[in-house]
């Protein structure tokens, strides 16, 4: 079973008629709307926060929800997330924002309930720390950053 149950409120009544869905059976991601009153343009390099109308509780610390870019506007069109990705905690309630930076080399045009991201929830697991002098030997080691080769 991998279904929750999210609280969920409305803060643009807009939104109502237009509630995040996953599009198939299969779908991680649900996408999130640009909930604007007018065309926002975004010029080559600029950065706009997004309302999308919507917020969440998700009141559960073995869950958190990202926000991803959506595959065709990063593609396509250089539409991606000024922070690159979007980490809302479990405690948040506010609105859902969605920080969109044009990473392209032309305007683009965010059109009002325009699918602008997609909120994706995930487990999380919350670490204690134990304090160490020494760790148990590992395969890695302190190896990293290309030390097992290119190919
Ligand atoms: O794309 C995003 C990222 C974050 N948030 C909200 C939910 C998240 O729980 C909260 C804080 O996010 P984060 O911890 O990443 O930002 P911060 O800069 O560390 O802010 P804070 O000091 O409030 O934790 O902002 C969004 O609405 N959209
Ligand atoms: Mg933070």
């Amino acid at each position: 079973m991998n279904k929750t149950t999210i609280a969920l409120k409305v803060l643009d009544a807009r939104m109502a008629e237009q509630l995040p869905a996953y599009a198939t059976e299969g779908s991680a991601g649900l996408d999130l709307r640009a909930c604007l009153d007018s065309a926002v343009s975004l010029a080559p390099g600029q950065t706009v926060l997004i309302p999308t109308g919507l917020a969440i509780h998700i009141g559960d610390a073995s869950l958190a929800a990202i926000i991803l870019p959506r595959s065709g506007l990063g593609h396509k069109h250089g539409i991606v997330l000024g922070n690159l990705v979007g980490l809302i905690d479990s405690d948040y309630q506010g609105q859902l924002m969605v920080s969109c930076w044009n990473r392209g080399q032309q305007p683009f045009t965010i059109e009002p309930m325009e699918r602008i991201a997609q909120l994706v929830i995930v487990p999380v697991v919350q670490a204690r720390f134990e304090l160490v002098e020494d760790f148990a030997n590992s395969a890695r080691g302190t190896g990293g950053f290309g030390s097992t080769g290119r190919t």
